[in-house]
């Protein structure tokens, strides 16, 4: 491990000191600070891989900085040191986001170990605008598969889209390969040096809206301890992809659409507009049109938008692509979980081409990953996929869901299951997390992984966790040896 800095916040010197040790005796770089303020200013200076917080601090707490990490920096793991015996604020960290803890007095093994693994998993994902985790590993790693009419006709059109700079509304089914397409448009155009800046804008707090688009002043509001680029900056001279962009409330339409006629942004708390050379394309699961007419979505904005628009058609419209593209994620399954090749029966085969796929090609990688743990002799059968034995109804396919495996949500998730896809018998519901007590912890998530058939995104769900909270405890406790 080289190249790595872990962050360590405490404010009594001989802790810091120990841990500074023996971190740096794991090839590690270190930075420390004694306060929740220095720490988030070191937070920005360096952009740690890792942070390491006591709870207790002069000014503040721990699950301060965990916030501000979550808020900020989702990918940067964080740890945190509790005083013996306080579970409740072990408790209380992890459930705001913290990877794990360890007790005071710190059993230097133990620290190294939940070392390892959070830098293991938060390799190569650094800065402020990472993308979140999907089930997939990357999302943009492999070109667009496919050569159906349908697709070769995309195909065309996005090399023909990529030369000009003019904007393009995608449109299509969730999970239809949007997102792929747009970072194509980007990829084969005289952008590709910049960045491509992929925004989910359902996903941004309104009140933090103008501030990750545009960046702040340091001291602009409580919180902005140092200055930010925004979305806009970040993604200067390459591509914004502004994602479920029928998400963005009307006052941010506002401000989006005097941003793109300008080509100038002002940050939060600045007093001069920054230039800014930025392609927009935008894409919705929604019809644009009808937000229009429903007032939603403001008509000025739309036109904007739209000088482009391209339809990504559902997965159903093309079933020829269908075998090609459960070959290339069975590879990609058996190559990153170091597994033989997996094969599908030819009776699996002709089941994958007649199934209507609501939740489209995300849905098919979905439905192989799970495939690929159920099946024996690596050989996947019709029973290993677990399509839906009734047709999909109309009213499925208008409201696709990903992952047709049967759950049980926890209290508070509202995750909705289609008509047409119910689970016939409903699954025991799992007993409420409990972060402190690994053996019942490693129970409970290997029963709602058992009860996801391995669907991780689903099985967080279920636990009331986030993705990568789960993912770190898969592999801390060793359950994806298995
Ligand atoms: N033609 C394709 N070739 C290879 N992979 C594909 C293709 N289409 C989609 N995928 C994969 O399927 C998954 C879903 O695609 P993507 O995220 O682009 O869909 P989307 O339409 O943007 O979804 P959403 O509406 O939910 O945002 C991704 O992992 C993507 O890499």
């Amino acid at each position: 491990m080289t190249d790595q800095t872990v962050l360590i916040i405490d404010d009594e010197p001989d802790i810091r000191e120990l841990l500074e040790i023996t971190l740096l005796r794991m090839g590690l770089d270190t930075v420390t600070a004694g306060d929740v303020q220095t720490a988030l200013e070191k937070i920005e200076q360096y952009q740690p891989n890792l942070c390491l917080t006591d709870m207790k601090l002069p000014d503040g707490n721990g699950i301060d900085i965990v916030r501000y990490l979550q808020k900020n920096y989702p990918h940067t793991p964080v740890a945190v040191i509790t005083a013996f015996g306080s579970m409740d604020t072990a408790v209380e960290a992890l459930k705001a986001g913290a990877y794990d803890f360890v007790s005071k007095p710190v059993e230097l093994p133990k620290l190294r170990d939940l070392v390892q693994t959070a830098l293991k998993l938060s390799a190569g994902k650094k800065g402020p605008h990472a993308q979140a985790d999907t089930a997939s590993d990357d999302p943009h790693g492999s070109s667009i598969l496919g050569d159906s009419p349908a697709m070769r006709q995309l195909k065309a059109t996005i090399g023909k889209l990529a030369r000009s700079q003019a904007p393009v509304y995608i449109h299509g089914e969730s999970g239809s390969g949007k997102e792929l397409v747009a970072h194509q448009i980007h990829l084969q155009g005289n952008r590709t040096k910049a960045p491509f800046i992929p925004v989910n804008c359902g996903a941004i707090p309104e009140n933090l809206m103008e501030s990750e688009f545009f960046g702040h002043k340091k001291g602009s509001f409580t919180g902005a301890v140092a200055d930010k680029q925004g979305l806009f900056q970040a993604a200067h001279k390459g591509t914004l992809f502004l994602d479920e962009v029928a998400d963005l409330p009307l006052t941010m339409q506002v401000k989006l659409l005097r941003a793109i006629q300008e080509g100038a942004v002002k940050p939060v708390g600045g007093l001069e507009e920054m230039p800014v050379d930025v392609r927009i394309l935008s894409a919705t699961h929604k019809s644009l049109e009808h937000e229009v007419a429903a007032g939603r979505f403001r008509q000025d904005l739309y036109y904007r938008l739209n000088v482009i628009k391209l339809k990504v058609p559902p997965l159903r419209e093309r079933q020829e692509d269908i075998l090609p593209l459960a070959d290339f994620f069975l590879r990609k399954i058996a190559e990153r979980w170091q597994m033989p090749p997996i094969r599908l029966s030819p009776a699996a085969r002709s089941e994958l081409e007649s199934y209507v796929f609501p939740g489209n090609v995300r849905e098919l990688e979905n439905i192989l990953e799970r495939a690929s743990t159920l099946c024996d002799n690596n050989t996947i059968q019709p029973d290993d996929l677990q399509l839906p034995a009734a047709s999909i109804t109309a009213d499925a396919v208008a409201s696709p869901l990903s992952t047709p495996a049967p759950i049980s949500h926890a209290p508070g998730t509202t995750a909705e299951e289609p008509e047409g896809k119910k689970a016939k018998t409903e699954p025991e519901p799992l007993p409420a997390w409990n972060p402190v007590d690994e053996e019942a912890e490693r129970d409970l998530i290997l029963r709602a992984l058992e009860q996801t058939r391995w669907n991780r995104t689903k099985a967080a769900e279920v636990l009331g966790m986030t993705f990568r909270q789960l993912r770190y405890r898969i592999q801390k406790y060793g359950l994806d040896e298995g």
